[in-house]
């Protein structure tokens, strides 16, 4: 059945209505089918390669039922489409082929069900300079509606505290462990799930809620969410082989390989049903681990190769057809068995036997459909599908206003800047270091003829000392921030333009202390302006060319930043594309002697705006002195700054001009990344 995009009229008039309490409800979905494009080399009839699209069926007929108060645990090998397949449930992935997704009785409306649940990512995607109360009254603040007082929402808070056990370290920071140290991993866990409480989600969905905890971590969270299950929430979640206890807690089982159904039906009986297909769980061993062994055969050959097989094929073993099997369990988790060999020796020794065979997964793929938890799902399935399908009940609800997003989102960020001290130390550091040096360098030069060279070098030196760092410091640090933000616009916490202003506000506030550190230091060390009646103006001036040039900078970081895939490739870019403007900037070429080819670089290179404006103010109503020795035809060589001025190829009227274009590439770089950001995070369902 084709799926039903989520724009039902009738539905939409109907916005949820978020109570205090769960609203139970029932998820079920129906022969899901999704493929991808993937890139394939093919021959031409030339004999050449050639690579083309072709779809690639990543899922096939998944269905499933999930009743309120039901955890539901969807296993499989890597690669199987566990992800996938919840992100398509989750509605966070729009289905490339077909199916349909049903609350209770109801075809699922996106704009509803986004209200109805909840979504914890694999990695915890926190702010590490809030505490756990700070990042929850944050998130309560501009996930709960508008209507709602403050009270009441802070009231959710402490309730949600409680119910995952984060009292302890309410007032500890999230931390990352890289650079501020925080909350323990199982605490950054329950603080995500706990982040999705918040407005009383009915259907939580967790990608690998355990991953990355130690295993009494992962049962203590697991914990946690059964309690969530029993208080009447639909639970769904990957999971990556879970010792005993834990698949223990699920109700339901999805077992999957190669994006199809291998088993779907409760836990419980899963064992009964493997026994059926001819391979017994034996009592002692984790069925998690039995399963997931029996159906990896990807990596099968890598075995073969090493010489260990930990999973053996009970009714087919190696030299031997009756079996007795002897499991010999590590740690309670890994499954290793051996068999008592009914040949010669009767010793008992490890039996080299293999994983299912392709065909025989074939068969498990095939025979799923015709076994009783096969109909049984069919059954209930249908049922949906045939029942009245009546859209939900609820009040219209409304977030939070632009104004207290943006106030929001400028108080974290202004968090962040405070409580990393470190980087903000270093930067205040670099800016005097480099002031130092670089006044230390230049160091009261004089308006002899020979210091016209060392009179712009120092300009083109704090230009970039200033704008290269802020480049590069921005590329290191901004996916951490992107990251954060595509996380929240995926639940639709904020939108982009608050998020933006609030981000481009702080940059402007910090962006613009060092370069008037760095400059003033450079200014008067290096003696840039000799008369006091011109110093001031001079001053200002100077300042600000290089506030506007630190801007330009860190808003040309963003800009790669949020443009390319990850850091490595900002990296790379970032140097190219700065070493390319500055080299036109007119500093190292003259720009009147540019070959044809490249007239146009200095155009869009915004080093040539900032320099001109920097050694357009250095040099105008200057004069020049030279010895006698230095005198051609009894001239100076340079008499003014502005002869210096015109053989740069500049102009002396330029000056507020090119602060005008300066800004403009500001504003452009700043829009173009709010672009980027609203691509990235324009909703994929
Ligand atoms: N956009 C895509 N383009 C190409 N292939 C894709 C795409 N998305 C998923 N796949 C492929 O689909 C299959 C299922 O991917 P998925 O990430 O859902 O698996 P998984 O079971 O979650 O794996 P893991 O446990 O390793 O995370 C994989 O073979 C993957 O390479």
């Amino acid at each position: 059945m084709e799926l039903q995009q989520f724009d039902s009229n009738d539905n939409k008039k109907n916005v949820l209505k978020i109570v205090k309490n769960v609203n139970r409800v029932d998820f079920t979905f129906r022969n899901i089918n999704h493929s991808v494009q993937v890139k394939v080399t093919k021959q031409t009839k030339k004999g050449k390669k050639k690579q083309v699209m072709r779809p690639k069926q990543i899922l096939h007929n998944m269905s499933g039922h999930v009743k309120s108060g039901e955890v539901l645990a969807i296993m499989g090998p890597s690669g199987a489409g566990k992800t996938t397949l919840l992100d398509i449930l989750a509605h966070r992935l729009k289905i490339n082929g077909e199916g349909v997704m049903y609350l209770n009785q109801s075809i699922s409306d996106y704009h509803i069900f986004k209200k109805l649940c909840g979504y914890v990512t694999q990695s915890d995607t926190l702010t590490p300079s809030m505490t756990v109360f700070e990042t929850l009254s944050f998130y309560a603040q501009l996930k709960m509606p508008r209507e709602m007082p403050l009270e009441d929402k802070l009231q959710k808070v402490e309730d949600v505290i409680s119910e995952m056990g984060l009292n302890r370290c309410r007032n500890t920071l999230v931390g990352d462990n890289l650079k501020i140290r925080g909350v323990s991993g199982g605490e950054r866990r329950r603080l995500s799930i706990a982040v999705e409480l918040l407005t009383s989600p009915s259907i939580l969905f967790l990608d690998e809620p355990t991953s990355g905890l130690d295993s009494s971590t992962a049962y203590t969270v697991m914990n946690a969410i059964r309690k969530l299950a029993n208080s009447g929430r639909t639970i769904i979640c990957t999971i990556h082989q879970p010792r005993y206890n834990i698949f223990d807690m699920f109700d339901k089982l999805l077992l999957l390989a190669e994006g199809n159904t291998i088993y779907f039906g409760d836990t419980q009986k899963s064992a009964e049903y493997f026994e059926s297909l001819g391979y017994k769980c034996l009592p002692n061993v984790n069925p998690a681990d039995y399963y997931m062994d029996l159906i990896n055969t990807q990596i099968e050959d890598d075995i073969e190769q090493d010489g260990q097989s930990p999973i053996l094929k009970p009714n087919q073993v190696e030299g031997g057809n009756g079996i007795d099997e002897e499991l010999l369990l590590s740690s309670g988790t890994s499954t290793t068995i051996t068999t008592q060999n009914h040949d010669e020796s009767n010793h008992t020794k490890h039996t080299k036997v293999k994983r299912i065979s392709n065909e025989e997964l074939n068969r498990f793929k095939k025979v799923f459909i015709e076994s009783e938890p096969g109909r049984l799902l069919k059954e209930q399935v249908d049922l949906i599908e045939k029942s009245e399908h009546t859209p939900f009940v609820y009040q219209e609800t409304r977030g939070p206003s632009f104004w207290t997003q943006f106030r929001l989102l400028f108080y974290r960020e202004s968090l962040n800047a405070r409580r990393h001290p470190m980087a903000l130390r270093v930067q205040v550091f670099q800016a005097i270091f480099q002031g130092i040096l670089c006044g230390l360098v230049y160091l009261q030069l004089g308006l002899g003829q020979n210091t016209v060279q060392s009179r712009t070098g120092v300009l083109a030196f704090v230009i970039m000392g200033l704008s290269f760092p802020n480049v590069m410091s921005t590329i290191n640090v901004f996916p951490e921030v992107v990251g954060i933000f595509l996380k929240d616009r995926a639940s639709n916490v904020y939108n982009t333009l608050p998020f933006f202003l609030a981000k481009s506000f702080m940059d402007i506030m910090l962006g613009i202390v060092l370069p008037i550190v760095t400059g003033t230091l450079v200014y008067w060390m290096s003696n840039q302006r000799i008369y006091p009646f011109y110093s001031a103006a001079v001053f200002f001036k100077f300042i600000l060319v290089l506030v506007v040039a630190s801007q330009c900078a860190l808003s040309l970081g963003i800009f790669i930043s949020s443009s390319v895939p990850n850091v490595q490739t900002g990296l790379a870019i970032a140097p190219l594309v700065v070493i390319l403007f500055f080299l036109f900037s007119g500093f190292f070429v003259n720009l009147k002697e540019l070959g044809r080819g490249w007239v146009w670089m200095p155009y869009i290179s915004f080093f040539r705006y900032i320099i001109e404006a920097a050694v357009v103010n250095a040099y105008t109503n200057v004069t020049f002195s030279c010895t006698q020795s230095q005198m051609l035809g009894g001239r100076c060589p340079i008499q003014t700054g502005e002869e210096v001025i015109s053989n740069y190829g500049f102009n002396i009227d330029n000056y507020w001009r090119n602060i005008g274009i300066i800004l403009l590439y500001i504003v452009a770089f700043r829009c173009l990344t709010y672009m980027v950001l609203r691509i990235k995070s324009r909703n994929r369902f």
